[in-house]
């Protein structure tokens, strides 16, 4: 099979594309820019059967020109200003990535070859700022930042184009999902790296905004599962992905400083510029349905998550330490 992957250079993008190889197929990845992020240059350097290609996923040509050299069987639209807070400050390049981009696809996919399945990554944050909890695929969806309304907007799309036109095309709505690879810009990133340099000394605080929202956190790795397997079954709908397991912020920082012998309490500083003009309160998502038609569900829990990313956080701050003191000597 040949699978086109948009926005191959994020996290979901790269354990996608691992599964994807692993599994025999070609991947076409699209990247935004020419640096390769060093995982996905790894993974590279072990299999001819990946391609990457460089572009704007908001520029229609370049797609199309992607679909015909990559001939794909499914399309996986990875490609997002995934910032929640982010999107109050952009909220145009927010709409023209995540609902201009996915309506080019799905055009795109109508013209030159209607049999392409579909994939589409949705975001919890549709449910909005109080949800009834849990979520499922029928809760109403009451998006707040202008990120939750242009994947609201992308989510309706693909509705809409898989009832006009048949397309296999699915929405996972996922929730929080992380990695050794999520950076800093992100919660569970910004925590674990400063648990690194504040172990190694090089770090005495460490400001947040929101500890009180919950969140249902799980591992990335765990989620892609669930997007190929979407695209595996007879009939085109939509799941909620989660773990159905809900924390709030402060207890991801008590756990990630605790599992360090830290007591968060002593570096942990809440600044009132990190907090949001509109954030969800409690996400907690309930992933039945794709337990039963797809058989799926997460193999790590909140606490294995945690662990492997300070572990690798650590792992990685200590080999920048290791090298900035090779190249000074
Ligand atoms: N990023 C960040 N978030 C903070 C901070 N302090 C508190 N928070 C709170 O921590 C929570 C998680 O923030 P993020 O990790 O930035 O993720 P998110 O906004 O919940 O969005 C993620 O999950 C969505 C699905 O539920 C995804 O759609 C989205 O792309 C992203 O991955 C939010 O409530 C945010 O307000 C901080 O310093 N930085």
């Amino acid at each position: 099979m040949r699978v086109l992957v948009t926005g191959i250079g994020g996290q979901d993008g790269f354990y996608l594309a691992q599964q994807m190889l692993h599994q025999g197929h070609d991947v076409t990845g699209i990247l935004r820019t020419r640096a390769v992020p060093l995982a996905l240059s790894e993974l590279q350097t072990h299999s001819s059967q990946l391609q990457l290609l460089t572009g704007d996923v908001t520029d229609r040509d370049f797609l199309r020109s992607a679909i015909v050299a990559s001939a794909p069987d499914q399309i996986y639209n990875l490609a997002a200003q995934s910032h929640v807070g982010e999107s109050f400050t952009s909220p145009v390049p927010t709409f023209e990535v995540n609902t201009l981009a996915p309506l080019y696809l799905l055009e795109l996919i109508r013209q030159i070859d209607p049999h392409i399945r579909f994939f589409q990554a949705c975001s919890a944050e549709v449910f909005g700022e109080n949800p009834p909890a849990p979520q499922t695929e029928t809760t109403p969806f009451a998006p707040a930042s202008p990120y939750a309304v242009s994947k609201a907007s992308a989510f309706w799309l693909v509705e809409s184009y898989r009832r006009s036109y048949g397309l296999f095309a699915c929405s996972a709505i996922l929730y929080n999902h992380e990695s050794p690879l999520r950076d800093e810009s992100f919660l569970s990133g910004k925590v674990v790296h400063a648990i690194a340099r504040i172990l190694q000394g090089r770090q005495q605080t460490l400001a947040l905004g929101n500890l009180d929202v919950q969140r249902d956190w799980g591992f990335a790795g765990d989620y892609v599962e669930a997007m190929a397997l979407m695209l595996e079954q007879e009939q085109p709908t939509d799941y909620v992905i989660a773990s159905g397991q809900t924390y709030s912020v402060g207890e991801f920082v008590e756990a990630a400083f605790g599992y360090v012998g830290l007591d968060w309490r002593q570096y942990v500083v809440v600044d009132a510029k990190l907090l949001r003009p509109a954030d969800a309160q409690l996400l907690r998502g309930d992933a039945g349905r794709a337990r039963r038609q797809l058989g799926w569900q997460p193999r790590l829990d909140f606490q294995m998550l945690v662990e492997l990313m300070v572990d690798a956080a650590i792992k990685q701050s200590k080999q920048t330490a290791l090298s900035a003191a090779l190249g000074e000597s």
